[in-house]
């Protein structure tokens, strides 16, 4: 396997989460979307010309992507901006070539936007990724690339390990799919559709289907290098997207910070009574972590978005909150580690799909705020959270990243929470350690 595993000895490693012994009062500059950094890699690499990407986020899932489009012939060169500001990814559309090997990781992102990519290359594309990813579901991509045209080896089960056998283009055309269990599905199906021969028209089957904001964001990001997509909610059929044959664009994007790696240093403002400032929040955005300007309004904080970024301000109260999630499901660990220190119970819904992320969320989730003493229960969609008075212990975090960042924020307002394997925090934010004690003023 190649790429950017975590190292081994850190999967056991405990971290002494920081109590607060203090309100929160602090400027956190978040790094860059995980989700636009690996989109905007993607169309770069799909374009006609090349493109910069400024402030991409640097962490294990981005890796992953560019070193899996770099085995594909993509030149990807890190440095700075063309006026010397800032980190600056040049990206050099040089071809897509086989045989090459893709490690996925545990990265939803990678094993779905790639395989699409990979039925455009000239050769053998071979995926695989952390024992976690063959578990995930992916045979909405595998099945509908299969009926676009292209030729891919499995074990039958539609997921990972696969060989994606691409023959240099794909027919393209319409596909049926049921993405009920990831929104990555649709996404993945529309980013490279430009490059097929007849584009493609994906309709979507399914009973429910999560994370909306983020095929919106798929949808913009395409338009904005210049590629034709009808949606449904541009007058077109419900549940039906098309994007018509072209070439893209290569474009100078600079990639907004990361609003779903904001929410636990907004939930420490709520649960230390504090102040928090996220600079570069942008006015309008696909990011669902937008939607914690809501979320946690209505959990008792209060905020105000100025031109530097977000001012978020908790009260000192936390109360417990009654809403659906099925469009921000990633925002799920750290809500209900909020809602496990308030003072009402909470009921979050609509997020069965968090079964088959990187963990079952919902198992780890109630196991582990249960052990420090709380009382959470599985609902069929989502969870209970009754809070209780909760005492130290070892959170452990299942290779998730949001398990990691879960606990820490429950660390803020209990003695003696100790996270496991906070190294796993790098999928998205490897600086989160450094980010949470500075933030705590503990550097
Ligand atoms: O497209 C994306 O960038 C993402 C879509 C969502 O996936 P699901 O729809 O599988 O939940 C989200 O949870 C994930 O973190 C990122
Ligand atoms: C579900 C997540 O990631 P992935 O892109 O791997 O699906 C997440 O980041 O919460």
């Amino acid at each position: 396997m190649v790429g950017t595993m975590a190292p081994k000895d850190t999967h056991t490693a405990l971290w002494p989460a920081p109590r607060a012994s203090a309100t929160v009062d602090a400027t956190v500059h978040v790094p860059g979307s995980k989700s636009v950094t690996n989109r905007a890699l993607v169309l770069a690499a799909l374009a006609s010309e090349p493109g910069w990407l400024r402030r991409p986020l640097r962490s294990r899932d981005t890796l992953l992507m560019a070193a899996a489009l770099r085995a594909m012939g993509v030149g990807i060169e890190e440095g700075v901006g063309p006026d010397g500001t800032g980190e600056a990814w040049r990206v050099l559309p040089t071809g897509l070539h086989g045989p090459a090997t893709v490690d996925v990781g545990n990265a939803g992102t990678v094993m779905r936007f790639l395989p699409p990519v990979a039925a455009l290359a000239d050769g053998p594309i071979r995926f695989d990724g952390d024992p976690r990813s063959y578990e995930r579901p992916l045979h909405g991509v595998v099945d509908a690339l299969r009926v676009l045209g292209a030729r891919i080896d499995d074990d039958g089960r539609g997921a990972l390990p696969l060989t994606v056998h691409g023959s240099g283009a794909l027919d393209g055309g319409p596909v049926r799919i049921d993405a009920s269990s990831s929104s990555q599905f649709v996404s993945a199906l529309l980013l490279s559709a430009p490059r097929f021969n007849q584009g493609v028209e994906v309709r979507h089957i399914g009973s429910t289907l999560p994370s909306m904001p983020h095929i919106r964001m798929t949808v913009d990001m395409l338009r904005s290098v210049g590629a034709q997509v009808d949606t449904p909610e541009s007058g077109g059929e419900p549940n039906v997207w098309r994007v018509t044959p072209g070439a893209l664009l290569g474009r100078d994007l600079t990639v907004e910070p990361d609003l779903s790696n904001a929410q636990p240093f907004l939930a420490a403002a709520l649960v230390t009574g504090g102040k928090v400032i996220v600079p570069d929040w942008p006015a309008r955005t696909t990011q669902p972590g937008d939607q914690l300007r809501e979320i946690f309004t209505e959990m008792g904080g209060s905020c105000e978005l100025t031109e530097y970024g977000l001012v978020f301000t908790g009260s000192g109260s936390i109360h417990g909150i009654d809403v659906d999630l099925g469009e921000v499901g990633e925002l799920t660990p750290g809500i209900a580690a909020v809602a496990a220190l308030a003072d009402s119970p909470s009921t979050l819904r609509g997020v069965a799909h968090l079964r088959l992320h990187e963990t079952d969320r919902l198992a780890a989730l109630t196991k582990e705020i249960n052990e420090l003493g709380g009382d959470v229960t599985e609902t069929a969609d989502g969870l209970h959270i009754r809070p209780r008075p909760l005492h130290g212990g070892v959170f452990h975090t299942y290779d998730d990243h949001r398990m990691a960042t879960a606990g820490a924020i429950i660390g803020l307002a209990v003695d003696g929470v100790q996270i496991e394997n906070v190294a796993t925090t790098a999928k998205t934010l490897p600086d989160f350690p450094d980010l949470w004690t500075g933030m705590l003023g503990k550097n």
